[in-house]
């Protein structure tokens, strides 16, 4: 595609054509929306952010990514849709233009970009990074697993042949680190939502620990708003609480982490469906899906630039 206005958002994208739509989405908007390397992937890929800012230095921020367990591919298509819509919606939304003159807006699509190429060339059920193993065949880490958070602890697994196996040690992941580093260079990050799939939640933290969240109630209120906002759309059904509560117990993940950061509004997504397709998700779904979730995440980022 020439330009991202012909880029198919109803389809599922190859890693190589994500990175071309965020090049045209930067040459595009080049007042608005700017590529940042964080780092790169064990295999040697960048790890693409792209910034959406008007201006300032260092503004408050929103954190958004998608994909870091690469077989959840509504989710990094959902993330591309995020991207069109931000810029579409810049001058022309109220809302969103009143968050984006006053913070800005980071998004990672493509957070284990290695992973992703594997889940397209070999393996479409793959969900670790593809990082070899010492004395095992068995490859790759969960990212999801490998955060300095309750790092080790109930909720993780020490074999590699495990799915969800937590790492050597916290943040020995790159994908892992360049954010633990980004996050903690920038500073000034208010919200941080991690978008997984499938199940249909809005989990908050913590996963490691029984222990309620400080900001509990906020972030209970917070979410119950935004599961309603994205209800509104198609009647999606979204269940909502703490990872530990409403899905099951998971140490050394990236909320857990972010929230211990005094990153307050640290969200988890699990997008559709509830199981009927699974990661499998048909591509005739991605719009509608990006879309409802799009809501929800206005229902945060609103909250998140009021409070
Ligand atoms: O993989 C998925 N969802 O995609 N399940 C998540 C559930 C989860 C979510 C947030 C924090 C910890 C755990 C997982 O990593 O096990
Ligand atoms: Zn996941």
């Amino acid at each position: 595609p020439r330009s991202t206005d012909s880029f198919d958002l109803s389809r599922y994208h190859p890693i190589n054509e994500i990175y071309n739509f965020q090049d045209m989405l930067v040459a595009e908007n080049p007042n608005l929306v700017s590529k940042i390397v964080i780092g790169q992937s064990y295999q040697g890929r960048p790890l693409n952010v792209l910034k959406f800012s008007t201006g300032g230095t260092n503004r408050p921020a929103i954190w958004l990514d998608t994909g870091i367990h690469s077989r959840e591919w509504v989710t990094q298509a959902s993330g591309t849709w995020f991207a069109k819509k931000i810029v579409t919606d810049y001058g022309r939304d109220p809302a969103m233009t009143a968050i984006l003159n006053k913070m800005d807006i980071f998004l990672e699509i493509v957070t284990n970009p290695d992973g992703y190429y594997y889940s397209h060339t070999s393996n479409r059920m793959w969900r670790k990074t593809r990082k070899p193993n010492p004395g095992t065949s068995c490859v790759g880490v969960d990212p999801n697993r490998n955060w300095d958070a309750g790092f080790g602890g109930a909720g993780a697994s020490g074999n590699p042949c495990s799915e969800t196996y937590r790492g050597p040690k916290a943040h020995s992941e790159s994908e892992v680190k360049s954010i633990v580093d980004f996050v903690k260079a920038h500073g000034n990050i208010k919200a941080f939502v991690s978008i997984h799939a499938y199940s249909q939640m809005l989990l908050y933290p913590y996963g490691y620990t029984r222990t309620p969240a400080k900001h509990q109630t906020e972030l209970h209120n917070l979410a119950k708003k935004a599961i309603t906002d994205l209800a509104s759309l198609y009647g999606t059904r979204y269940r909502y609480g703490s990872i530990i509560n409403t899905i099951y117990q998971a140490s050394g993940g990236t909320i857990d982490w972010t929230y211990e950061q005094g990153i307050k509004y640290s969200y988890t997504f699990e997008l559709r469906d509830t199981g009927r397709y699974g990661f499998i998700l048909p591509a005739n779904q991605i719009v509608p899906t990006a879309t409802e979730t799009w809501l929800a995440l206005m229902a945060i980022m609103e909250h998140t630039f009021k409070n």
